[in-house]
């Protein structure tokens, strides 16, 4: 059998189990008490919400051993070993290949880590996370599975030093994350876990970069600024993040900015591989660049195809703009050329007199933002490359602006 035959066999395996997952939903929601929607944590797993955790205390005891598990992609690495030995049939449920996962796993590790002390925040975060895997087809079985396998995997790198204070700080913090996540997951029972869609256009703007416009067949629901997740037939379970490049329209068509990034992948399938009357599939809208509720004059900095997300807020506040609100965009590129989406901004900026757009395909974009005026009383935000986002960051902070007015999606960032 070749790759194509399996790989349609797989996929329709596939969704048939969503399908049933589907049924179940209906099933539960029918048979359930009235709730408010966006009710609820998984009663089956208590979770309480982020009230009486002590994230502070769990991360100082993880940060003290740290070293006793760490590199944390080895700690990963065992942890699926483990998992898969135990239970192949989870196996499955993943893709072929695990690089680009446990790459991901060991970010939210991280940002859970890091972040452990504003368990609010998490929460948050984790929620979305929690919605967008519904998806994947994950149900709280398989988070058990999960647990038993960092467990596992952490006695075995901890060997001798092991302690149960220290596998005690890691459970909680994994069951806080997992009660967000499923209550997050219960909280979007009424919306698909996916969206089917229909490539209509694609233009192959550079050697390696390419402009596609889709339409879901159910409205999909995000707002300017966010990103979703998006599975190409040719590597099914593979999802990939690209931020929408348009403000959301009546006629469900949305715009993709993509890449090629590698050889495989999906970034190097939607260019290359890809033509109008394709079918991809889309997860769950999420991410939070643009605040809500705030006037203030916006400074939106974006690198490469990090340029997406800002021409849909544009677009956006071109329908809906708080009074007087101006807004700057600055655009970072490798050379003119690579003004990839040039006749399109042009066309955007026409006529608008609070909109104002500097390219900038020569020295550092940093140099050039700061440069160009007094950002302190802005809100900024930041798209593109992580090393684009971190430097342009720190030049924002040490010019003045505050750090709660500097946006990003953190886990965006490659
Ligand atoms: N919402 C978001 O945050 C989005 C982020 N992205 C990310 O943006 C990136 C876009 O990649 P490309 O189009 O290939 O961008 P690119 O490599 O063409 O870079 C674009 C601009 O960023 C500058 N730059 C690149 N690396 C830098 C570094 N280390 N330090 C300072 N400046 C740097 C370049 O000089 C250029 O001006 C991807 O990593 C993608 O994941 C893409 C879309 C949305």
């Amino acid at each position: 059998m070749d790759n194509s035959s399996r790989n349609a066999i797989a996929t329709a395996e596939y969704d048939r189990l969503i399908a049933r997952h589907h049924a179940m939903r209906l099933r539960r929601q029918l048979l359930a008490p009235a709730a408010p929607s966006g009710a609820g944590p998984a009663p089956d797993l208590g979770y309480g919400g982020c009230e009486g955790y002590d994230g502070a205390g769990d991360q100082q005891l993880i940060r003290r051993d740290l070293d006793l598990v760490a590199p944390l992609p080895e700690l990963i690495d065992q942890l699926y070993e483990v998992m898969f030995r135990r239970r192949p049939y989870l196996r499955p449920l993943f893709p072929a290949s695990m690089e680009f996962q446990q790459a991901h796993l060991e970010r939210v590790f991280q940002h859970l880590i890091d972040h452990l002390h504003q368990p609010a925040d998490l929460d948050r975060m984790l929620r979305q996370l929690g919605r967008d895997h519904r998806k994947l087809g994950v149900r709280p079985i398989h988070y058990e599975a999960f647990e038993e396998a960092l467990c596992a995997a952490l006695r075995h790198r901890a060997g001798e030093h092991w302690t149960e204070d220290l596998e005690a700080a890691w459970v909680r913090m994994l069951r806080f994350a997992v009660g967000a996540m499923v209550a997050g997951a219960d909280a979007a029972l009424t919306e698909p876990p996916y969206w089917h869609a229909v490539v209509t256009g694609h233009e192959r703007r550079r050697p390696d970069l390419a402009v596609l416009r889709v339409r879901t067949g159910e409205p999909y629901p995000y707002r300017a600024g966010q990103y979703g997740t998006v599975e190409h037939p040719a590597l099914p379970h593979t999802w990939r993040q690209y931020s929408m490049g348009c403000a959301p329209r009546g006629d469900n068509e949305l715009e993709f900015h993509v890449r090629r990034t590698g050889p495989d992948g999906v970034s190097a399938a939607l260019v290359e591989r890809t033509a109008v009357g394709d079918r991809l599939r889309l997860g769950p809208p999420r991410g939070s660049l643009l605040p809500d509720g705030d006037s203030r004059d916006l400074l939106l900095v974006a690198g490469g195809t990090g340029l997406a997300p800002m021409k849909a807020i544009i677009e956006q506040q071109a329908l809906h703009r708080p009074p007087g609100r101006r807004v700057h965009l600055f655009v970072g590129a490798r050379d003119r050329a690579d003004l990839y989406d040039w006749q399109s901004l042009s066309q955007l900026v026409l006529h608008k007199t609070w909109l104002s757009l500097t390219p900038v395909t020569s020295g550092r974009l940093a140099d050039a933002v700061i440069a160009a005026g007094d950002w302190r009383e802005h809100q900024a935000c930041l798209t593109g490359p992580t090393g684009m986002v971190a430097s342009m960051h720190a030049e924002l902070l040490s010019a003045g602006l505050p750090l709660a007015r500097i946006r990003f999606d953190q886990l965006l960032s490659r």
